[in-house]
């Protein structure tokens, strides 16, 4: 694992030169993807990378883990809540729709989830562009492959270092780098809504992605609900659908 850190670390420090920028920077939830990423970004650069952290009516014991980990790895920091920026926009269209007697109830708590993810986009590519630096996503292989992220929202970065990795392997480089050990073990989580856990919502878990990604048996009912996300998603891989020239 530290011959992997080390080749990511480099590999990061090749982008940057290569795309003429000056560092990296990454948002940081309190999980363990972008725990990896933070750590990774700042042994590349340790005197050019930032780590943003934006609750969105999040829960506090987010934001307290996301302190623990700018702890952990020294790297330096920015904090911008978005609860009122998101309250204002999503409150705005909601009430347009309504007007217009067109709003899908049904439809509020992935539209609200989304808005979150991509406000948060925004707001890095914002910060981005003032200190030259790209920004870093932290998809991992499973979500990766299931497209268990928002399109444009935390999938729209410039560099996935973890695409590769499965979910055993970020815990494992985690622990490797210091990561602290309550951020290693909690649940999974988009912090999207309350009380939302990745495997709830996928309902299959890490490890039996991570064991289908190896090419491991695992049970059918499984396999299909991974393979239909994964078809499902193709969209998200790619960038936006064009024809062909007519
Ligand atoms: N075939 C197609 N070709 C081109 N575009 C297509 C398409 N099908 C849908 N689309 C577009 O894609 C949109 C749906 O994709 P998207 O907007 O991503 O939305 P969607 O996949 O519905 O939702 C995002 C999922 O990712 C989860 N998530 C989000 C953020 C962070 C994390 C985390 O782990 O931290 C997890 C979240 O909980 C939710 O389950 C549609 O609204 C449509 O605009
Ligand atoms: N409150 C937040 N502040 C800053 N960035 C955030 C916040 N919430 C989500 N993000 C960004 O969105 C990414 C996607 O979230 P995701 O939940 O997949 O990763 P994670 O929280 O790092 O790890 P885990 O999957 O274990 O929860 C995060 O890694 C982070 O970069
Ligand atoms: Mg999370």
């Amino acid at each position: 694992m530290q011959n992997k850190i080390e080749k990511t670390v480099e590999w990061l420090q090749q982008q940057v030169q290569d795309a003429g920028v000056d560092g990296l920077l990454v948002g940081i939830s309190g999980g363990i993807d972008s725990a990896v990423v933070a750590h990774l970004i700042q042994r590349a650069f340790p005197d050019n990378s930032l780590g943003v952290v934006m609750p969105c009516k999040s829960n506090p014991k987010d934001q307290e883990a996301a302190q623990s980990v700018i702890d952990s790895c020294g790297i330096d920091s920015i904090t911008v809540d978005l609860t009122e920026t998101h309250e204002v926009m999503f409150s705005k269209v909601k009430a347009q729709l309504q007007e217009k007697g067109d709003y899908n109830e049904d439809q509020e708590r992935l539209a609200d989830a989304n808005l979150r993810a991509r406000l948060r986009m925004s707001t890095l590519y914002t910060i981005g562009t003032n200190y030259k630096y790209l920004v870093v996503g932290t998809d991992n292989a499973a979500e990766w492959y299931t497209g268990y992220f928002t399109k444009y929202g935390d999938g729209g970065v410039d560099l996935v270092p973890l695409v590769h990795f499965t979910k055993g392997e970020v815990r494992d480089m985690a622990r490797e780098l210091g990561v602290p050990s309550e951020i290693v073990e909690k649940a999974p989580s988009a912090g999207l809504w309350e009380g939302q856990t990745d495997e709830n919502e996928m309902g299959t878990s890490y490890d039996m992605i991570d064991k289908h990604l190896k090419g491991e048996e695992i049970p059918e009912k499984d396999r299909k609900l991974i393979e239909d996300m994964h078809k499902k998603t193709e969209h998200k891989r790619s960038l936006a659908t064009a024809p062909p020239e007519f």
